[in-house]
């Protein structure tokens, strides 16, 4: 079973939606055992960092997730989920990740200019993904493929061996991470349409 972890603070029931559109079944719990349980863990996040850590926190989510997590099970971490997994954020402050990927999560740089036109931040709208390193969840995806992006900052991994997408806005920045059984995307695959279900079918299907 699917486990999308509920604590307050995520578009939980287009993650679900998109899911059972390539015929997965996904339950989305505010219940720490249920992860405990779940075949696959799914973390979205939309929000603050510092809200969403406290949430996870307070709702006993922490200690679980690490465990499925080093017990190698396929995690997926949607926007807020990917940058929860880093070392720290410096949204409203430095707050403390998960710690599961060595990094930082920092803002877009102001006054980023494209084509002589002003970047407004957040990044709002579709983008291209490059590949770096092709993630199994990414078969069937093409280079340069759309998706859609709502963001302010953005995650710097320390070893840059992890960053299995980048995307150019300004700046090329890390759009998804891979490492063992962790992928990550700051885009969401649940309004990506197309490509997005793809790379929801090809979670599900992950061993
Ligand atoms: N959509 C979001 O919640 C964005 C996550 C984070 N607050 C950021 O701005 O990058």
């Amino acid at each position: 079973m699917i486990a999308i972890i509920d604590y307050g603070m995520g578009n939980l029931r287009s993650v679900q939606k998109g899911f059972e559109k390539v015929g997965f079944e996904a339950v989305v719990t505010a219940d720490p055992k249920m992860v405990l349980e779940a075949d696959k863990v799914v973390l979205p996040g939309v929000g603050a960092f510092r809200d969403c850590m406290h949430n996870l926190e307070h709702g006993g989510f922490v200690e679980p997730l690490l465990k499925v997590i080093g017990e190698g099970r396929p995690f997926l971490g949607i926007c807020l989920g990917l940058q929860l997994l880093f070392t720290e954020s410096e949204e409203f402050g430095l707050h403390q990740g998960l710690g599961v990927i060595p990094g930082r999560v920092v803002r877009f740089p102001e006054g980023m200019i494209e084509n002589n036109e002003k970047l407004a931040v957040p990044h709002m709208g579709w983008n291209q993904i490059s590949f770096h390193n092709r993630a199994p969840v990414f078969a069937g995806i093409e280079e340069g493929a759309n998706v859609y992006f709502v963001h302010s900052f953005y995650v710097k991994p320390e070893d840059e061996s992890v960053v299995a997408t980048t995307t150019t806005y300004g700046i090329d920045f890390c759009s998804a991470i891979w490492k063992d059984n962790i992928v990550a995307t700051q885009f969401h695959p649940e309004k990506s349409q197309q490509i997005g279900l793809k790379i929801l079918k090809n979670f599900g299907e992950m061993k």
